[in-house]
């Protein structure tokens, strides 16, 4: 029985049919319908060749990649020994892949009456107040209930996803297709992946909205069920951009207990009267801090604020997010809280906010409807 199956040799359509199971790890498309696949050769003693062509030879995924190609081969009856091999795409296969993405896809494909995907902005009244931090851990929460969870870093002057998720690579692009980072589970863009480090970015206006508009149409950001979106602090031209640009844009308003609630309660109250964007909630952040000697409860900055802006607001107060110091040391290494220490109060505090984020919608009452005179 032994030396009857070690003599039995694995077919080139088994091994073709394991690799059709290989999502690239950026593009999640199977490694077989993207071209990918260049070669397969079985020897007769159970050992394949595996010749894989990457969209781009300083491909970041290349390990993953050989990981996943081996552990599917190694599944096929008879195989003993796998080898991968790599070499880059030309130019014509490259515009291939491009082709293949944006098969039937519209520029933005969050625009449509038949987008089906969750749209949260984050927002608040000022800077500070860890607004970046809640949308960093609420879309590593949402994606570890295993949803597919996208994360645009509005804040286009101040991004700060890059350093919150730990990624410094500039993304792939593809023929005018840019494929977001992955880390943490969550398909990732940011101003910060495309700029030097520290070089400011100047855009306004026009551009500004060109630049959003391609974050939203020209990034692959493939079937999302939820998209986050780090705003910028304040109100502006960004918000109005993105509320045009999305039309299922709901948002959630992060206050410290602190900050005094009908300033807030006013500019964001009326900017989401204005642009016709429900609000989804409020979230108190850096709302105590409990010593962790003692247990005891400090209201470093006050209590209540939260409270107050939701009730301004006519909405909901989703949590309250303790002063933790593993929330920001998790900021500070690149490990989003969620992910990088579980049990902390911060971040049982913000999964269990992700796992109930509710979905409200926009109000057609006064928009203008698309009639036309005949
Ligand atoms: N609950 C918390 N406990 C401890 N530290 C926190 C908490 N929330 C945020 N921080 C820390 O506060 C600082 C500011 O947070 P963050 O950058 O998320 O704020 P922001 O509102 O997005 O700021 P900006 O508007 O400037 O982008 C960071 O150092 C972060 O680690």
């Amino acid at each position: 029985m032994v030396l009857r199956q070690s003599r039995i040799s694995a077919d080139v359509d088994a091994v073709r049919a394991a690799l059709s199971t290989v999502e690239d790890p950026e593009i999640h498309r199977p490694i077989t319908d993207l071209g990918m696949v260049s070669a397969v050769r079985v020897g007769r003693r159970g050992t394949v060749d595996v010749e894989i062509s990457l969209t781009t030879a300083s491909c970041p995924m290349k390990n993953t990649l050989r990981d996943t190609v081996v552990a599917a081969v190694r599944e096929v009856p008879g195989v003993k020994e796998v080898n991968v091999d790599f070499g880059v795409m030309n130019e014509r296969q490259r515009m291939e892949v491009a082709r293949t993405l944006n098969d039937g896809r519209t520029n933005n494909p969050f625009s449509g009456p038949e987008s089906t995907v969750r749209v949260y902005a984050v927002a608040s009244g000022k800077g500070g107040v860890g607004k970046s931090s809640v949308t960093a851990n609420l879309a590593v929460a949402l994606a570890r209930t295993g949803r597919t969870v996208g994360l645009l870093d509005a804040d286009v002057w101040g991004y700060s996803v890059p350093q919150l998720f730990g990624v410094r690579r500039a993304p792939v692009a593809l023929n005018g297709t840019m494929m977001p980072i992955e880390a943490h589970g969550v398909r990732l863009m940011s101003t910060g992946f495309l700029v030097e480090d520290e070089t400011p970015v100047v855009w306004r206006g026009p551009m500004l909205h060109k630049a959003l508009e391609q974050f939203l149409g020209d990034v692959h950001w493939g079937d999302l069920d939820v998209l986050l979106l780090d705003l910028p602090p304040g109100t502006g031209d960004i918000t109005l951009s993105l509320a045009e640009l999305l039309p299922a844009m709901q948002m959630v308003v992060v206050t410290t207990p602190q900050e005094a609630a009908q300033t807030v309660a006013t500019r964001v109250g009326r900017m989401a009267r204005n642009l016709r964007l429900p609000v989804a909630g409020v979230i108190e952040n850096m709302s105590r801090l409990a010593c962790g000697t003692c247990g005891s409860q400090t209201a470093l900055f006050g209590s209540g604020g939260g409270s107050r802006l939701a009730k301004a607001l006519d909405t909901d107060l989703l949590g309250e997010v303790p002063l933790d110091l593993a929330l920001r040391e998790a900021g500070d290494i690149g490990v989003p809280v969620v992910a990088g220490t579980p049990d902390a109060p911060s971040a049982r505090e913000l999964a269990r906010i992700a796992a109930a984020l509710p979905v409200v919608r926009r109000s057609l009452v006064g928009m203008p409807l698309p009639l036309s005179v005949v």
